[in-house]
């Protein structure tokens, strides 16, 4: 049994819960543990992620935000930089999934964060449980 935590940057609170319960759900169904911990946004996400991973108390990690464009440039460095720094972690071989959604409007982002629709936070926890089984062959 693994245990990951969720590190969630809870800008959203109605998107970040279907998130984390579409996340939940798929560890707990897979007979592992879920732990949350949360970051103001998600430009901490990654900063929360290589904190944790020093610990060395966590198998795998999933990113769970939401970004939705506004007027100005924050957008793109919040879904950009977001991204980069978790890529970059994730090249330095911790098992990752990012659920961070980057939408143009809520709209978008309430069929992704829905566990009855899209379901992205079940699709980022099931790629974190995946990049840890090749953790547990190759690492
Ligand atoms: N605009 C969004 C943010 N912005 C906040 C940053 O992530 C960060 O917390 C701040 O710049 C302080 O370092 N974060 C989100 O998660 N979603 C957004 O839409
Ligand atoms: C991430 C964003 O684009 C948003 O939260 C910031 O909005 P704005 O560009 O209108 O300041």
């Amino acid at each position: 049994m693994a245990t990951i935590l969720i590190v969630e940057a809870r800008f959203y609170d109605h998107l970040n819960d279907m998130l984390i319960a579409g996340a939940r759900a798929a560890i707990e169904s897979a007979g592992h543990t879920a732990e949350v911990v949360t970051v103001p946004g998600a430009l901490e996400i990654p900063g929360a992620i290589a904190l944790a991973a020093e610990t060395g108390d966590y198998d795998a990690y999933v990113a769970i935000g939401v970004v939705i464009r506004g007027e100005t440039y924050h957008f793109e460095i919040v879904a950009n930089e977001s991204a980069r720094g978790i890529m970059a972690l994730t090249m330095d071989g911790l098992p990752i999934g990012n659920g961070i959604l980057t939408t143009e409007d809520e709209a978008q982002a309430i069929r992704r964060a829905d566990p009855e629709q899209l379901n992205k936070g079940g699709g980022a926890a099931e790629a974190a449980l995946a990049m840890l089984k090749l953790r547990q062959r190759w690492g």
